[in-house]
């Protein structure tokens, strides 16, 4: 059984509308959709947006559902500058640039006394991930994905992220189900199809551009299924 989180409604909508023997089983004020996917057992679900939503969910997919591993699709501001609206972004690793314990002697970004910062992706998973963006010919980068309970819409900012954690794209859950698969022992991934530039312009471009850029990333998760032994 796999798991696919996605933030938000009309990215589920996608990917149930092509799983097969599908049926509902709510838990933790999530509704859970589990059926199967170009036949692979699958769990689909929205966590909502943020970190906490998206940890609680990853949680509940290893505790209740067993799920053998994690994929998290959604969309992201680029951050990297050569990103463009509708590129795809596969996770080498994942950091939530939000944890700030430097005031205790803490690094930015570690979690404090457990010794981390980045929690690696699955290397099956990112093979898979790359073999669908070439098979779709969808324009794809490998790296790090930064995470935070922030929505990212300034150019200073995301100059401050580069320099910083050196991360591709910025978004608000994938390190947060990083983490919880990481210290689960269950592999994960993330996939983001950039939707904005994270400056100044984000409400425009996210509205303009968020249909297409969720339909890309979906594409990924669908035609990895289909590749998956
Ligand atoms: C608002 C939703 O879209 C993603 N997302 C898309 N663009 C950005 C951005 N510039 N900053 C933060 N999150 C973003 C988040 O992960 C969240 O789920």
């Amino acid at each position: 059984m796999i798991g696919i989180i996605a933030a938000m409604d009309s990215e589920v909508r996608e990917i149930k509308s092509v799983m097969e023997d599908c049926f509902k089983i709510t838990h933790a004020g999530m509704t859970f959709f589990k059926g199967k996917l170009k036949q692979k057992e699958v769990v689909t679900v929205q966590c909502g947006i943020g970190k906490v939503n998206a940890a609680m969910c990853t949680q509940v997919l290893i505790d209740i559902f067993k799920v053998k591993a994690i994929i998290n699709v959604g969309v992201a501001g680029a951050v990297h500058p050569d990103l463009e609206i509708g590129d795809i972004v596969i996770s080498e690793d994942s950091c939530q640039y939000d944890m700030d314990a430097r005031a205790f002697g803490h690094p930015l970004g570690e979690i404090p006394n457990m010794d981390i910062t980045f929690f690696k992706a699955d290397k099956t998973l990112i093979k898979l991930a790359e073999e669908a963006a070439i098979g779709l010919k969808a324009p794809y980068r490998i790296g790090r994905i930064m995470t935070a309970d922030l929505g990212v819409d300034s150019k200073a900012i995301k100059e401050k992220l580069f320099a910083e954690f050196g991360g591709l794209c910025c978004e608000m859950e994938g390190a947060a189900v990083g983490q919880v698969a990481v210290f689960n022992q269950v592999p994960y991934l993330v996939i983001r199809s950039i939707s904005d530039q994270a400056d100044a312009n984000l409400s425009n471009d996210y509205k303009n551009n968020l249909e297409d850029s969720i339909k890309n990333g979906v594409a990924i998760v669908l035609s990895m299924a289909q590749g998956a032994e």
